[in-house]
């Protein structure tokens, strides 16, 4: 175990990625405070980890909230050593063109406020904690914080946004916090959009993004879920990641590798090498 009686505290940590980070944070040894709007998936966490996790219900977008539920936190477990800011919405590639004019103002405000704001307030809820422990954050970010069509403008501008908060938070707490993040890509999960744009009963996971992601990532596949937890672990583990702070880690099959005239060039190695 990597992470024994270490303190995570995770946002969006009831679906999809949040969900595998908070069993592999658990089976590492970590104490989880999890975070997230739905009431009800929270308690179900709660209920399958037992004692490993305690779960707040609550809105990102809410100081308040974020403020109660790090205090929460420390009260039952002592501290925080890792925040993971995580929840986020999507926009459903929804490009400039499409956007309708009497929505642009709300679809904003609602993409910037889950996915930039309420990093930036779980960071500030979790800030003397994690001062006190000499504790790091990681952010969850996207293939979209670094390379178009992964999102429409909104999203991507909110991704490429995160990149900015990972750079200068990891100078402003500097030398007592390690601020970095993780650019995952396409995966399975229940992922939404705005409501302001009719998208918040939408699910990615209607999107046929396995079949999609063969042919368009080098590595050959959309990843599981659960491949993606390993590189919170890697950040989170004191020794290991001790040198990474502002350290962005593109995880994401290899989008910035793909060639221009294959996606992939080794397609024929085995034939070329005799290899089975
Ligand atoms: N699924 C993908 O293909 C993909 C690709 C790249 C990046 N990401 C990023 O991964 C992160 C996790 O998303 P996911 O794919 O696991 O989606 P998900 O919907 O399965 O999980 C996100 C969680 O965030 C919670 N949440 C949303 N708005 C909230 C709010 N206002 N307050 C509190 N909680 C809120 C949801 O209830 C949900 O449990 C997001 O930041 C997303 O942008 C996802």
């Amino acid at each position: 175990m990597k992470l024994q009686d270490e303190v995570v505290f995770i946002t969006g940590g009831a679906s999809g990625l949040g969900r595998a980070l908070v069993d592999r944070f658990v089976k590492e040894g970590a104490k989880v405070a999890v975070f997230d709007k739905s009431p009800d998936r929270v308690r179900q966490l709660e209920q399958e980890h037992g004692k490993a996790v305690v779960s707040i219900a609550g809105d990102v977008r809410s100081l308040e909230d974020l403020k109660r539920a790090a205090t929460q936190c420390v009260d039952t477990f002592g501290k925080i050593d890792v925040l993971i800011p995580n929840a986020g919405i999507w926009d459903y590639n929804m490009s400039l063109v499409d956007l309708p004019e009497d929505n642009i103002d709300k679809a904003f405000d609602e993409l910037f406020q889950i996915n930039v704001k309420g990093y930036i307030l779980a960071v500030k809820a979790c800030l003397p904690a994690l001062v006190a422990s000499r504790g790091s954050i990681i952010c969850t970010i996207s293939n979209a914080g670094f390379y178009p069509n992964g999102g429409g403008p909104l999203y991507t501008a909110t991704k490429h946004a995160v990149v900015g908060l990972v750079r200068e938070l990891a100078f402003e707490l500097a030398p007592y916090i390690r601020v970095n993040g993780v650019g995952v890509g396409g995966m399975n999960t229940s992922l939404s959009g705005p409501g302001s744009l009719g998208m918040n009963e939408k699910s990615i996971s209607e999107i046929p993004l396995g079949e999609m992601l063969k042919s368009i990532l080098p590595i050959g596949r959309m990843p599981d879920v659960d491949e993606y937890t390993g590189a919170y672990v890697f950040f989170a583990t004191r020794g290991d990641s001790a040198p990474a702070t502002g350290a962005l880690l593109n995880y994401d099959g290899g989008m910035g590798v793909r060639g221009l005239f294959s996606v992939a060039g080794g397609n024929d190695l085995l034939d070329k090498l005799n290899i089975e």
